[in-house]
């Protein structure tokens, strides 16, 4: 089963693994030929109409499938204002191999005669609110003809994730649609053909640009809206709280703190004047912390703990009891992660370990990655939690979906890098459900990582993947 927006990403991750959505557009089109040759035979009359999206195009491609058919096509629309270059380009070979193709901008021009089939290629996964004119008359008609009627991907008018339509909608009788089931699909009542359109099985394993089409920001944005990340760490370190806290900036969190030591404080502010300093007394987290740390976590959207507090038996202590009572989401990275197969929270746990720290977590893992990823399935599963373990290959899973990421390179195991991830990690799970935060998060940093390599060799910094991860996390440019 798949929404639409994870249809979305897959779709560019196949993009970018040398699958264009133009040839899934000709599959796509070619499932829809061979279900209209289901329900009728070759001479029989088949009335396609075609809206101005890409679930149009798809109408477009069915109809050159379908020759030996008595095939009409109606595009609802001017052939100008198609919505894409390839729907636009499927129409334009229906109109130079003169076939029957005419446009309707009208309702009340729109005649569909007595077909026996009609293809309903007007709105796919594209649709918002009521269907407009000329669609809405459309689909009255369409639903009051005796022909069989074959929808492409959804009924149009159909919500694909909920199965609701805010109006009028196309009857759910057939639907041929593409990929995997929709959950709006099993809603209705529908009789519903499940298309292979060639869509690699690494678009949805792998990580890719895909993953970062939900990070687009609306125009009107307001401060806040990005999220607010506080960063719990420091203390015998200094470095990797500040390493965290910039990336998270860079990641696009609209604020972070960061909540240290007293002894390490004006250090860590002077890495940067972009931070914000919550300090407590003292030269480390312990347990008479815990309740101004939890308070000010509450404050935040999302908490990094881990970085650079190192592992004193107070400091670990502290840990515990700030994860027990926390029912907010965290990263874990660090020394903090030993502490959690332990613990009973109501927070949700984003935990960041690399293979050292997993197998001290209790968990295994295994050189080769697709076992290593059954492993980590397995282990998050057991612990309830999301887990990121970073490797040449970084696995993610929450148990029941997993990911495995293949950007980043050798230069990456400097120290460091990690802390750039977490950060990262803290300011996505603001504003995407964790699984997909730690997706985006380890694919931006690799990438970052990848782009800091080419630019200038092995002996990367971490602050060099902080400088690269605007661009990193911007799906359009890869
Ligand atoms: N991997 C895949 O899933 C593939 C899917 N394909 C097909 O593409 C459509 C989705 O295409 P998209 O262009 O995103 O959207 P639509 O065609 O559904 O419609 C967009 C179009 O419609 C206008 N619009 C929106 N709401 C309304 C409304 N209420 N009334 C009237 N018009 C409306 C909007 O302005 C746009 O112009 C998917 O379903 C599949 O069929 C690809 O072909 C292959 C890969
Ligand atoms: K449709």
């Amino acid at each position: 089963m798949i929404t639409s927006d994870r249809m979305a990403a897959v779709d560019r991750n196949a993009e970018a693994l040398g699958v264009p959505r133009k040839q899934l557009m000709e599959s796509s089109g070619n499932a829809v030929a061979r279900g209209v040759r289901r329900l009728a035979d070759p001479g029989a009359a088949v009335a396609v109409v075609a809206g101005r999206g890409n679930n149009g195009g798809d109408a477009f491609v069915a109809a050159r499938f379908l020759d030996d058919y008595d095939v009409s096509v109606r595009l609802l629309g001017r052939p100008e204002s198609i919505a894409t270059d390839i729907a636009r380009e499927n129409w334009e070979a229906l109109r130079t191999a003169e076939y029957d193709a005419e446009t309707v901008t009208d309702s009340a021009d729109l005649d569909l005669a007595d077909p026996d089939v009609v293809v309903d290629g007007m709105l796919g996964t594209g649709v918002t609110g009521a269907l407009r004119e000329p669609a809405a008359t459309a689909a009255e008609a369409i639903n009051d003809l005796d022909a069989q009627v074959l929808s492409i991907d959804v009924p149009s008018g159909v919500d694909a994730d909920t199965g609701e339509s805010a109006g009028v909608a196309v009857d759910d009788d057939r639907v041929v649609t593409f990929h995997d089931e929709k959950p709006g699909l099993q809603a209705l009542d529908a009789d519903v053909t499940v298309a292979d359109i060639g869509i690699p099985e690494a678009a949805e394993r792998f990580t890719g640009p895909g993953d970062l089409l939900a990070l687009g920001r609306p125009s009107q944005s307001h401060k806040g809206d990005f999220g607010e990340v506080l960063v719990v760490g420091g203390g015998p370190y200094t470095g990797a709280p500040a390493l965290a806290a910039q990336s998270a900036l860079r990641a696009g969190a609209d604020l972070v703190r960061v909540a240290c030591p007293e002894s390490v404080a004006r250090e860590i502010q002077g890495y940067s004047e972009n931070l914000i300093l919550r300090p407590y007394d003292g030269d480390h987290l312990a347990s008479e912390h815990v309740e101004d740390v939890l308070s000010l976590a509450a404050e935040h959207d999302v908490a990094v703990l881990g970085p650079g507090l190192g592992n004193r038996e107070a400091t670990l202590a502290a840990v515990e009891e700030f994860l027990e009572e926390y029912d907010g989401t965290v990263v874990v990275d660090a020394d903090a992660l030993q502490v959690v197969p332990g613990i009973e929270t109501d927070a949700t746990l984003l935990c960041t370990p690399h293979q050292g720290e997993l197998r001290k977590m209790g968990g295994e893992t295994d050189d080769d990655w697709r076992a290593r990823s059954d492993l980590v399935a397995a282990f998050a599963d057991d612990l309830g939690h999301v887990l990121l373990v970073k490797g040449a290959y970084d696995v993610i899973s929450d148990g029941d979906e997993t990911r495995v990421n293949r950007t980043g390179n050798p230069g990456m195991t400097v120290g460091g890098t990690g802390d750039v991830l977490a950060g990262a990690a803290g300011a996505l799970a603001c504003v995407l459900p964790p699984l997909q935060a730690a997706a985006a998060a380890a694919y931006a940093n690799g990438r970052a990582g990848d782009e800091a390599v080419e630019a200038n060799g092995y002996g990367l910094l971490a602050t060099d993947l902080i400088d690269r991860l605007p661009a990193a996390l911007r799906s359009e440019t890869q």
